[in-house]
């Protein structure tokens, strides 16, 4: 199943609610919330209140990517402001393990984040253990930056992993993605699309409805 997931961090935040709500009646899956610390990534971004204020305007998935140090201090709050899926970066958890299952304890679905230059090898013993794995294809911290190549490759290699163990493990893309280099990564494996300014720049039915035409050609 081939997945939209607009990330707010590229709507107009003078308009998020109605932004979102477009988003929502334009057909997008799932609403990509991005977390940002200050200390994990170089930016700040917003946090629990406004997930918790946008959870009342739409029933759409809440796709809570954390890009914070020690994400196990708040993943139940995370998933009591309404987040259904929640992804954490291995390059924040020193007990990958432990933070899975406490995810999953909260009856969330659990994404497990990979930078561009952390390798697929450090998640091989959770594969079985996480309903989607997620391959930033850009530096996290900010939208609008450049698709880093090598990621094609990444998501490949991923691709072919769980496709060796007989894995239907959803390969989120997040990062630089826009129509016009979509079809990159879903050809390499990836079904689930983040896109902050693809989504937001422009006009935002149009765009999304372009996504969804591509995605038609490989459902
Ligand atoms: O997690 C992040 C950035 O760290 C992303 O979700 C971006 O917000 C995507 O924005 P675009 O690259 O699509 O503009
Ligand atoms: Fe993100």
């Amino acid at each position: 199943m081939y997945i939209l997931a607009p990330s707010v961090l590229g709507a107009d935040f003078t308009k998020l609610g109605e932004q979102i709500k477009r988003a929502d009646q334009a057909g997008a899956e799932y609403i990509h919330l991005d977390v940002m610390d200050g200390e994990f990534v170089p930016s700040i971004s917003f946090g629990m209140p406004v997930i918790k204020a946008l959870r009342g305007i739409t029933k759409k998935i809440f796709d809570v990517h954390l890009m914070i140090e020690q994400p196990e201090r708040y993943i139940e709050e995370f998933a009591a402001c309404g987040a259904d899926v929640i992804t954490v970066h291995v390059e924040s958890c020193k007990h990958l393990d432990r933070v899975i299952h406490q995810i999953k304890e909260t009856g969330a679905k659990v994404g497990v984040a990979l930078n561009p230059a952390t390798p697929i090898e450090t998640i091989i013993h959770v594969l079985d253990l996480v309903d989607m794995i997620l391959i930033m294809s850009v530096n996290p911290g900010f939208g609008g930056q450049s698709y880093i190549d090598y990621s094609t490759e990444k998501i490949r290699s991923l691709r072919n992993l769980l496709n060796e163990r007989g894995l239907k493990t959803d390969i989120q893309v997040d990062g630089g993605i826009t129509s016009d280099n979509v079809n990159v990564v879903l050809d390499a494996g990836a079904n689930i699309i983040v896109s902050g300014t693809g989504v937001f720049k422009g006009n935002l039915e149009e765009n999304i409805t372009r996504f969804h035409e591509i995605f038609k050609c490989y459902n």
